[in-house]
């Protein structure tokens, strides 16, 4: 099995992470508090009360999982690719595959990727959801000091089966997205090159920052639910499962709910996936 394609996963999702961090913990926060009237007032309110380190909270533990996660993803969708058309990425820029297999692939990635992700995810929100300074001498403390002391609290409160609180949300969200993920870049990048080339760099930062956008668009409304089960359970218990939550977020806050930081993740997707991309691509280029 190549594990380039692994390697290359893992770099460029960090490289895509740091990019990105900022614009996730105010989506974070708008999807699951009713406290901040639009992403400028969240990000005023985060920057005087939290400072600039209130935009990073939750941000080293992703770094260290995106390891695992974006390794599995570019990892499992590549050596799919292998196994359904038997080319390797060398040769896929003569032989291109199709747009099924593409497809294909990349569920099989965001299937296996998402199981990964879930207990980082959740430990992701829950720090990001807290609003409280940082070590603000008087003030009471957060009630996770931080990702190891939040891992072992939930382990201890809720169970081994709480550390995947909404992990079927995340794994709805992530299978048919990361599909579509990669069948907008391919498609791209595809029509920006000569046939049998190698896409250039501005084709590729372009396809990927796109591949991003159209994926996250269409992952929004799950993407919601997901984060809404993931902070259930914490004071008391607001949804009896996946499908309440939907009817009643639905019933209590209209059908806008599902589209809740839509902009906040357009706006983080592009960047964070063309550099994603573009670093994916070199390196596998530069490794022959
Ligand atoms: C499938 N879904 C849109 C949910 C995620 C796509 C992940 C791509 C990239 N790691 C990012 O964080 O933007």
């Amino acid at each position: 099995m190549p594990v380039e394609e692994f390697v290359a996963g893992w770099i460029s999702g960090a490289l895509g992470l740091v990019l990105g961090h900022p614009f996730d913990t105010v989506k974070v926060r708008l999807q699951t508090q009713t406290t901040y009237q639009g992403i400028t007032d969240c990000m005023v309110k985060i920057y005087r009360h939290e400072s600039i380190l209130g935009f990073f909270k939750g941000m080293s533990f992703p770094i260290a999982s995106i390891a695992v996660v974006n390794s599995v993803l570019f990892g499992v969708y590549s050596n799919s690719l292998l196994a359904l058309t038997a080319t390797s990425h060398r040769e896929r820029r003569a032989q291109p595959p199709s747009y099924t297999h593409v497809f294909i692939a990349g569920c099989a990635g965001g299937f296996m990727q998402a199981y990964c992700l879930a207990p980082f995810d959740l430990i992701k929100v829950r720090l990001q959801n807290q609003t409280e300074p940082r070590a603000k001498p008087g003030s009471p403390p957060p009630r996770y000091r931080g990702p190891v002391h939040c891992a072992t609290s939930i382990f201890q409160k809720e169970g081994p089966r709480g550390l995947f609180r909404g992990a079927w949300a995340l794994t709805l969200r992530d299978t048919p997205t990361l599909g579509i993920y990669f069948v907008t870049y391919e498609a791209l990048c595809r029509q920006g090159t000569p046939e049998g080339q190698n896409p250039s760099s501005s084709t590729v930062l372009v396809a990927g920052g796109f591949a991003g956008i159209t994926s996250w668009i269409t992952a929004t409304p799950l993407d919601v639910i997901k984060s809404r089960m993931q902070m259930d359970g914490l004071t008391r218990k607001a949804y009896q499962g996946l499908l309440d939550c939907v009817v009643s977020s639905m019933r209590q806050e209209g059908p806008g709910v599902f589209f809740r930081g839509l902009t906040i993740n357009s706006a983080r997707a592009f960047p964070v996936n063309a550099v994603t991309f573009l670093s994916y691509e070199y390196l596998l280029r530069w490794w022959g």
